[in-house]
């Protein structure tokens, strides 16, 4: 450890920045070694060059998700496509291209391909990588970064484990004059989360939380096409109301995606998609977002025992699971529009939400609670 800390976590750090930066990086796993680079970079002189180092091996993986929308149902983890001829329209065609449909051949995937999705993830890039294998001697003369398969793994679990409150300070908010705002850092990508404490909650009684994924297109911009921004703010007044509570301002945009592949997303839904058939198309799962560090931000902030306000689920039980008690659900409506209806109804029909889409208000004032 010492000065430069656990020195496989700090590589994976590095290749997420290569990644983002559209240079390639090296991935490890069982002595064999493969080269992988973001399929969004995908320039016709990267795939040459892989192809090349890798011996005219270059490949591009897909998730299962992605494989669906290219018509080809049966895959559980993530698989290998020939690249042959090596065609820079074709693979961008492959990785985000709705109706494609693929001819080519589908070969299993491998730890590294695997481990390749999961960096790609992690750095908020599509889930697709151009991939070719790498001999112990061109090791040597490439000068990327090499990151170990379970050590990618252990850097997606290290995140609830790894938070320190950094900074706070009262901010007076226009729904609550008695706010503070509390800074933890760390977990996956060192970044800094935000919890606001609304008035004065007893540590001993149930507290009112909210846990609430960033949301900028909705938080900021009042966009039309979701409902976030009402519930942050509603939720902070009722809190308000209430007498306190503890609002957690997660950097988890696009349901943890990243805002980049929320507005590919949301081209999609443009052309008719719903929210989640667009993450779909785009290869990524149902909802990947983890909420064992809001759990974890939580406990540091001395609370045990909340009201958990959400129509989501999968919150209430990672709360749970974590050790937290939760003592009651509270459902969080925003505006109906034309615009969200499709929204809220997907959330409610293909992730179980509960919402009662007929009930909620039309456009006007927003309803919460
Ligand atoms: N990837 C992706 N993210 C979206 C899309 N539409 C909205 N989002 C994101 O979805 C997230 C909404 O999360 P939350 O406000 O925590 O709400 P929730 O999980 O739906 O559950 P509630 O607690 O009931 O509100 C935010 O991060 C939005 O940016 C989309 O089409 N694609
Ligand atoms: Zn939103």
């Amino acid at each position: 450890m010492g000065l430069f800390g656990d020195v496989s976590q700090t590589a994976v750090e590095r290749a997420l920045s290569e990644l983002r930066a559209g240079r390639p990086v090296v991935i490890e796993s069982a002595g064999r070694f493969l080269m992988a680079a973001a399929a969004e970079h995908a320039s016709a002189d990267l795939i040459a060059a892989l192809d090349r180092i890798g011996g005219g091996q270059a490949m591009l993986v897909l998730t299962p998700a992605r494989l669906r929308a290219l018509g080809h149902a049966d895959a559980s983890a993530p698989c290998a496509i020939a690249l042959r001829p090596l065609d820079s329209d074709r693979v961008s065609a492959l990785v985000s291209r709705r109706g494609e449909v693929l001819h080519e051949e589908v070969r299993p995937g491998d730890v590294a391909m695997a481990t390749a999705i999961d960096l790609a993830k992690l750095a908020l890039l599509l889930p697709a990588m151009l991939v070719a294998p790498l001999s112990a001697e061109s090791l040597e003369m490439i000068p990327s970064v090499t990151v170990r398969a379970p050590a990618v793994e252990a850097f997606a679990q290290n995140r609830a484990e790894t938070l320190t409150l950094v900074s706070r300070a009262p901010v007076p908010l226009l729904a609550a004059r008695a706010a503070e705002f509390v800074v933890f850092r760390g977990g996956e990508g060192m970044r800094d989360q935000i919890a606001v404490v609304v008035g004065n909650p007893d540590p001993d009684k149930p507290v009112m939380v909210r846990l609430h994924s960033a949301c900028l297109t909705g938080d900021l911009f009042g966009s039309l096409r979701c409902d976030c921004g009402d519930q942050l703010r509603g939720t902070v007044a009722t809190m308000a109301k209430a007498g306190g509570g503890v609002l957690l301002y997660l950097d988890q945009e696009g349901r943890g995606n990243g805002i980049a592949n929320k507005i590919r997303a949301y081209k999609l839904q443009h052309e008719g998609l719903d929210t989640y058939e667009a993450d779909e198309t785009l290869g990524f799962d149902l909802d990947g977002r983890r909420f064992e560090f809001a759990a974890e931000m939580l406990r540091l902030l001395g609370f045990s025992q909340v009201v958990l306000m959400t129509n989501n689920p999968e919150k209430a039980e990672t709360m749970r699971r974590s050790g937290l008690t939760v003592v009651d659900l509270q459902n969080v409506y925003g505006r109906r529009g034309a615009d969200n209806v499709r929204y809220l109804a997907a959330k409610r029909e293909r992730a179980g939400h509960f919402i009662d889409v007929e009930a909620l208000e039309e456009h006007g004032s927003a309803a919460c609670g």
